[in-house]
């Protein structure tokens, strides 16, 4: 009798831990709406674009700087950098405590760091470089920021990359999710291709459904440069705030997938339906990229 209660019990608790511990990675899959409050900005330009995208940009800096001592700011590269022009003009360029960011890339192009094709590159001649002269970028980069290492190869700059989030995590200056394990950036600043791509995470190419790994890597980008490290979708999706910042008719259509529920072309899901904050989820959209909502 007691050792049927007993076997009854144990039944008992594998069944209950069998249905919570997936939960962690159920979190992972659920549709961002469901995990993340998502907040859909629209604007009648790019330019007011780039002016709301400023003060947004420039007010989390100050609370996060206010509660921690430092900002962790993740970019990507293509037309983000020309729309943060307004954060490195008046007033925003003197206000913004630059020598507290720390700036990472989620994805980028495995390339000479002075190549023109380089998201380092694009950044600093459009942005760093504007922001302030404690960012300004004389080789070798400053320590706050996290240029890859274009010495390697890709496979290696990816592997280099991820073992300095490691690094960052141990010593605390990255605090972790607890919901992942992954590393919490403060903000990632995320773009999207017509075709619905975020980072380097294409809808035809494997590494959108890499989930172990935070950097992973591609040698046949259908965008080029063909070869590229990226952020994993489990790192993306632990940032405390990520904004979506999307403009230009090109591509209304994937908005209209992302923010519209349904799939993309050919049945394929977009990587951008998959993007979900631990805080809240923003995009920012001229009238173009929003047209066909
Ligand atoms: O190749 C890339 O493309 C995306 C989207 O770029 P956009 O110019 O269409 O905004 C970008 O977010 C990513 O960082 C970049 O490497």
């Amino acid at each position: 009798m007691a050792a049927s209660f007993f076997f009854a019990f144990r039944r008992a608790i594998f069944t209950i831990a069998k249905l919570i511990l997936p939960l962690g990675g159920l979190y992972m899959l659920m549709p961002s709406k469901s995990r993340a409050k998502t907040n859909i900005l629209k604007f009648k330009s790019e330019d007011q674009v780039a002016a709301a995208l400023a003060k947004y940009v420039a007010d989390l800096s100050d609370k996060s700087i206010k509660e921690k001592g430092s900002f962790s700011v993740v970019l990507s590269g293509g037309s983000l950098i020309h729309t943060l022009r307004k954060l490195v003009e008046d007033p925003y360029k003197t206000d913004v405590e630059w020598s507290k960011w720390l700036i990472f890339w989620v994805d980028e192009r495995v390339v000479p760091l002075d190549d023109p094709e380089s998201n380092f590159k694009q950044a600093t001649d459009g942005f760093i470089s504007k922001a302030s002269t404690n960012l300004l970028p004389v080789p070798p980069p400053p320590p706050n920021i996290y240029a890859i290492n274009d010495k390697k190869s890709p496979k290696g700059a990816a592997e280099d990359y991820e073992a300095r989030l490691k690094n960052l995590v141990q010593i605390k200056t990255i605090p972790v999710s607890k919901a992942s394990g992954c590393p919490k950036f403060d903000l990632m600043l995320l773009g999207m291709g017509p075709d619905g791509h975020v980072a380097s995470l294409f809808p035809s190419r494997p590494q959108r459904k890499e989930k172990k790994k935070w950097v992973t890597f591609i040698t046949d980008s259908p965008k080029p440069p063909p070869s590229r490290i990226t952020f994993t979708f489990p790192v993306i999706n632990s940032a405390s705030e990520i904004a979506m910042v999307v403009t230009g008719s090109e591509v209304a259509d994937a908005v209209k997938v992302a923010l519209g529920g349904g799939r993309g072309w050919g049945g394929t899901t977009l990587p951008c339906t998959e993007v979900s904050a631990e805080g809240e989820l923003t995009w920012f959209l001229d009238k173009d990229a929003a047209s066909k909502l």
